[in-house]
């Protein structure tokens, strides 16, 4: 039997056909224990006069483990494994979204309305006032989610539309959380110049853009020359949503621990499009000592540039309070590595570099991965409270309201609120509204 140390990612649903005896359900319970998976929902699908068919899942880090569960089952007696699915699989058959008519059509009338010829009346009213557009359309509640595919995750390089999974999870969240349209747009190329081009043509679509998983450096020059250009906000998902759960959690943290997040020092361990978006707003929050450490000379040099002070992993790991973790290298920081009494923010995805609990064993006093400091906690309210009020930009003032508004929201000893935790995006977004209308980033009509 092979024993996983892995947290189960995987999800799978057995459908099983067994003694409706007392005690059957147990066996089977004791079953997938002896093979370290969890077990999730348990559904009763036929109740028959010997036999139940129930549906359980089941939680399991790879397909071996799996494997060796379904052997161990169907050994045992009274029990047959009728199918095994993938619910991951299945949540992505057909995609994740679609663009729906929010109007009913039912009559030819309405249709000579909302199509030609009635729609031509709106078109000249918004070709002699182009303002109208945010009236009638639906560009001021739609966002670009815009990547090339070349970070995607922690996979490295798949391409834009292997990275499309993603995309369509985030704007299944923005509808989810704050009924913003996102719009994935997959740009195969890695020339920022092409990407820049694309999305500057495609912007009048937009109320704003998400850009979403492209890779350091060329992810800087095409954030800072689309936010100069455009008059609606720019924002890349991966520096600037991470940056603001960070610091929100980070508030939490120093708070339990009793540090000062102003004098920590805080380490940064992969500088990266993550890595960097936090250390600058770490900076902006007024964090003095900041340490860094990455396999690439050019990126230590421009974090040398922001004030922050390259060095080896090791140095990070033994003289940082706080480590932030942002590589894509699972497994990365051994137990051995952890500073007692240190956070650990072990953030990249979809597995951390230390995990949470090992981390807490091995003497850290906060420890969390990128699923729970996520930056799907920040950009809903972020984009929401932007498009509200117009702004033309997302500033680190409308960023440090919103890492403010996060971390108020979390439960007493927890570093950051539930992703569904039912207010805290409206917050964010009331927040970041005030913070935006307070320092005039604007579109004046
Ligand atoms: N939890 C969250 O909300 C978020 C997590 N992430 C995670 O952060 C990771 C990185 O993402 P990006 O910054 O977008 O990628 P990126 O490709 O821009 O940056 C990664 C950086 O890590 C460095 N690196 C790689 N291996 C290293 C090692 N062994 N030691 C030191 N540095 C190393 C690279 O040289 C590069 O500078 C991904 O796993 C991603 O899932 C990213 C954004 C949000
Ligand atoms: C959460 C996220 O954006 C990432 O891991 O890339
Ligand atoms: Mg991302």
């Amino acid at each position: 039997m092979r024993i996983e140390h892995g947290i189960g990612n995987i999800a799978k649903c057995l459908r099983l056909m067994l003694y409706d005896k007392p005690g059957h359900l147990a066996s089977v319970a004791t079953e997938i224990a002896r093979h370290n998976g969890r077990i999730g929902d348990i559904r009763l699908v036929r109740a028959g006069r010997t036999h139940n068919t129930r549906d359980l899942v089941i939680y399991v880090s790879s397909e071996e483990q799996l494997e060796d569960v379904v052997d161990g089952l169907a050994q045992l007696d009274g029990i047959i494994v009728e199918d095994v699915t993938d619910l991951v699989q299945d949540i992505h058959k057909g995609g994740k979204i679609a663009t729906k008519s929010r109007v009913e059509i039912n009559t030819i009338s309405d249709v000579r309305k909302i199509y030609t010829p009635g729609v031509a009346a709106i078109c000249t009213e918004i070709q002699q006032r182009p303002e109208l557009a945010y009236q009638y359309t639906v560009i001021p509640n739609q966002v670009a989610i815009v990547t090339n595919g070349t970070a995607i995750l922690g996979l490295g390089d798949i391409g834009a539309v292997a990275g499309m999974p993603v995309m369509e999870g985030k704007a299944a969240l923005f509808d989810r959380l704050v009924e913003v349209s996102g719009v994935p747009i997959l740009i195969q190329n890695h020339d920022p110049q092409v990407i820049i081009d694309t999305v500057r043509n495609i912007a009048p679509t937009f109320g704003a853009i998400k850009l979403e998983d492209i890779k350091a450096p060329e992810c800087f020059e095409i954030e800072d020359v689309l936010d100069a250009e455009l008059d609606i906000p720019v924002m890349h998902d991966d520096q600037h949503g991470t940056a603001v759960v960070v610091l929100a959690s980070l508030l939490n943290a120093t708070r339990f621990s009793g540090l000062m997040l102003r004098k920590s020092v805080v380490g940064v361990i992969g500088l990266g499009a993550a890595g960097m978006g936090i250390s600058k707003l770490l900076t902006s929050y007024g964090v003095n000592s900041l340490i860094g450490a990455d396999l690439d000379e050019a990126a230590c040099a421009r974090f040398s540039t922001i004030g922050g002070k390259p060095c080896s992993l090791a140095e990070v790991m033994k003289n940082a309070h706080i480590v932030i973790a942002t590589t894509g290298c699972p497994q990365l920081i051994s137990p051995q590595m952890v500073r007692k009494g240190s956070v650990i923010l072990a953030l990249s995805n979809p597995n951390p570099e230390i995990e949470p609990e090992l981390a807490m064993q091995s003497g850290a006093s906060f420890a969390a991965d990128g699923k729970s400091v996520n930056n799907a906690l920040a950009f809903p309210g972020l984009f929401r409270g932007a498009l509200n009020i117009r702004a033309t930009k997302i500033n680190d003032k409308m960023k440090i309201a919103a890492a403010r508004t996060i971390a108020k929201y979390a439960e007493e000893s927890e570093l950051v609120p539930a992703l569904l935790h039912p207010e805290v995006h409206q917050a964010v977004t009331a927040a970041v509204e005030r913070a935006g209308l307070e320092s005039g980033v604007i579109k004046p009509w």
